[in-house]
């Protein structure tokens, strides 16, 4: 396949371990140019290590990968150019000013992109002469963002972009991976938040234990299967759902997701949903937030690798 039809980004068999620790085991991947995957997994189950290896900065023990058609380790030198990496943290000389820090990332690139604008486009003009050890941690995270994109990359990977930052900082950035995915540049990032990976990808891969366990567009892994749905409430944690259960349709089973957090799942029909406020009714149970809905992705997320996103 020749380098500039070749996908963004594509992983087959991929096997990473440190000592008796697996990484990654077995991962299969593929960010199609032009587009924004997201990887969501919980702590520890290979995001960083895999866009590490993409980046070169790691070798993998088994498997193929190939980045925009070449592999990171053995052409390294031609991919670098054509990469933008923000790395999880970030992290400068502390006393360096932002503007310097951008101005010297982008000599090293051919075609850079005005490093001024850029501090405008992601808020940071006013703070261009603070030194990076005095920048807030969002702050960071945004240059740290901007050294990633300066160079006019292909492709960009972006290891939680947004932790730490505040929703306005937060905005910026998604506006930012948007504009870069309207100008066709691919893009592959981690994230923990939801709301980020529906905002932003065209295809959500969830991993665990070094594995894709589903992959597909956010609105395909919410969808419900077989017509199904479900009439979710809050209400005090703790509920005896087995009387609820066995006054439903044999299609229907009802579960506590979280401590208050309650779904009943089937065929929800107007019948179903009267039976659950009448249940409700009886116990002296208020249900609150009551609704009939699709499962959301943090649900999904939870009923495949039995965590919560955030830890
Ligand atoms: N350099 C290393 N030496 C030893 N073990 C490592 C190293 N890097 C990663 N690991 C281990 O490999 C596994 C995967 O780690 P990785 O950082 O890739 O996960 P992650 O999904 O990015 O997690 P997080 O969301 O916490 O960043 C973990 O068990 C981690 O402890």
């Amino acid at each position: 396949m020749s380098n500039a039809d070749s996908p963004a980004v594509e992983l087959r068999g991929l096997q990473k371990s440190f000592g008796d620790t697996v990484a990654v085991a077995g991962l299969d991947l593929r960010v199609e140019r032009g587009t924004v995957l997201a990887l969501l997994g919980p702590n520890g189950a290979g995001k960083t290590t895999t866009i590490e290896i993409c980046e070169g900065f790691q070798r993998a023990d088994g498997g193929e990968v190939r980045v925009l058609g070449l592999d990171p380790t053995s052409q390294h030198e031609q991919l670098r150019p054509r990469i933008g990496v923000m790395p999880q943290g970030g992290g400068a000389y502390p006393g360096v000013r932002a503007d310097e820090m951008l101005r010297l990332v982008a000599t090293c690139a051919a075609h850079p992109l005005d490093p001024e604008w850029l501090l405008d486009v992601l808020g940071l003009g006013g703070v261009r002469r603070t030194p990076y050890k005095r920048l807030s941690g969002g702050q960071q995270q945004r240059l740290s963002l901007a050294c990633a994109l300066v160079g006019r990359p292909e492709l960009v990977f972006l290891d939680e972009p947004t932790a730490g930052m505040d929703p306005q900082a937060r905005r910026q950035v998604w506006d930012l991976v948007a504009a870069l995915r309207r100008d066709g540049v691919s893009v592959l990032l981690t994230t923990h938040l939801m709301d980020e990976a529906e905002a932003l990808a065209d295809r959500v891969v969830i991993i665990d234990h070094g594995q894709a366990v589903a992959d597909g567009t956010a609105e395909e892994l919410t969808a419900p299967a077989d017509g199904q749905q479900e009439l979710r409430f809050r209400s005090q944690q703790g509920l005896d759902l087995e009387l609820l259960v066995a006054a439903l349709p044999e299609n229907c089973e009802a579960t506590e997701l979280r401590p208050g957090d309650y779904a009943v799942r089937g065929i929800v029909d107007p019948q179903v949903v009267s039976t659950v406020t009448a249940w409700c009714a009886q116990h002296g149970v208020l249900a609150q937030e009551l609704r009939v809905t699709r499962r959301s992705l943090e649900d999904v997320f939870l009923e495949l690798t039995g965590r919560e996103l955030r830890s």
